[in-house]
């Protein structure tokens, strides 16, 4: 039997969702070998993310890998795959989500309400700082970058008080006891795919494909569709925080597709929640539809102009 060789990223997150899709692997009776691939993100952490090109640094090196043909197999995040398809690549799976909420951890157990106003709350990403801004807490958006490790240092070192983080990857690094609240999509709404991971192989590689094929999750993978297939929609006429959240629910007879969403403009000023329901058949048109909605509804008028300022902005 011929090993399959999964491509990682040495990241403590990148190898524990690397190890759990080669597990399950192994569990289907396949010889697998873990093959760590450095990524330039990985190599260069002094020169900041956005200027190597953003979270598609790590994408690209691992999707390099697979053509190049030294690893079969590549396990990615799926929030951090960008909307457009990669040709050369096929996502074979997309096995059952984890959490997709964000979660909060905040010094002394305390909730994002209970936090007084001047706290300081640390998050990297436009989507969250836009969504936490616009509760009106009072609280001062520092910008945070660096591993799970590293963000969770700062709260129990006492640099900030409160980081916003992925409750999936918390969770698949067994540190889920540390969340302080688990934060309702109701208030904020997660990133398109968040808590998802897509596995990909060479596009034609048969034996790739069926290897890892039983992986998938046919749930998980229409609730993605959906998301994405918004973010790609609203990607074309506006550049504001995207959050979407798709869950399968119980319809009359039927299961259903429940897609909510949300536009958020990056100073906090204000934003736009809109939901619809559909068939799961039909996720990439329920997406699609959600985000015209979105658009009719002013979505590309909550960017600022570039002139104007995050109300609050410390760089850590
Ligand atoms: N932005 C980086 C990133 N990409 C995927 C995850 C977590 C795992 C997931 O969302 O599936 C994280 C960390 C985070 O957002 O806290």
């Amino acid at each position: 039997m011929t090993t399959l060789r999964l491509g990682t990223r040495r990241s403590a997150l990148a190898t524990t969702q690397s190890s759990w899709v080669a597990d399950r692997l192994r569990a289907l009776g396949h010889d697998v070998e873990l093959v760590e691939v450095s990524t330039e993100g990985d190599r260069d952490r002094t020169t900041p993310l956005a200027q190597l090109g953003g979270t598609g640094v790590f994408v690209s090196a691992l999707r390099e890998a697979l053509t190049a043909g030294t690893v079969d197999v590549a396990v990615h995040s799926l929030k951090d795959l960008p909307t457009a398809p990669d040709p050369a690549v096929a996502v074979a799976a997309i096995p059952e989500r984890e959490d997709p909420r964000d979660a909060l951890v905040a010094r002394d157990g305390l909730t994002l309400g209970e936090l007084p106003a001047g706290s300081t709350l640390g998050t990297g990403s436009p989507r969250r700082r836009a969504q936490v801004a616009a509760l009106g807490l009072g609280l001062e958006v520092a910008d945070l970058r660096g591993n799970v490790d590293t963000r969770l240092a700062h709260v129990h070192e006492g640099r900030l008080d409160a980081v916003v983080l992925a409750a999936a990857g918390l969770r698949r690094l067994g540190r889920a006891d540390e969340v302080t609240e688990w934060l309702d999509p109701i208030q904020v709404l997660p990133a398109p795919g968040q808590g998802a991971l897509a596995v990909e192989v060479r596009a034609g590689d048969e034996a790739a494909t069926a290897a890892v094929t039983p992986l998938d999750h046919p749930d998980t993978r229409a609730c993605v569709t959906a998301e994405r297939a918004l973010l790609a929609e609203l990607e074309a006429g506006c550049s504001a925080p995207v959050g979407a959240l798709a869950e399968i629910v119980e319809g009359v007879d039927v299961a259903e597709l429940s897609l909510r969403a949300v536009v958020a403009a990056p100073d906090g000023s204000g934003d736009l929640r809109r939901s619809l329901t559909g068939d799961p058949e039909e996720a990439a048109d329920l997406g699609r539809r959600l985000a015209r909605l979105l658009l009719e509804d002013g979505a590309a008028d909550l960017m600022p102009t570039s002139t104007d300022r995050p109300v609050t902005e410390r760089a850590l």
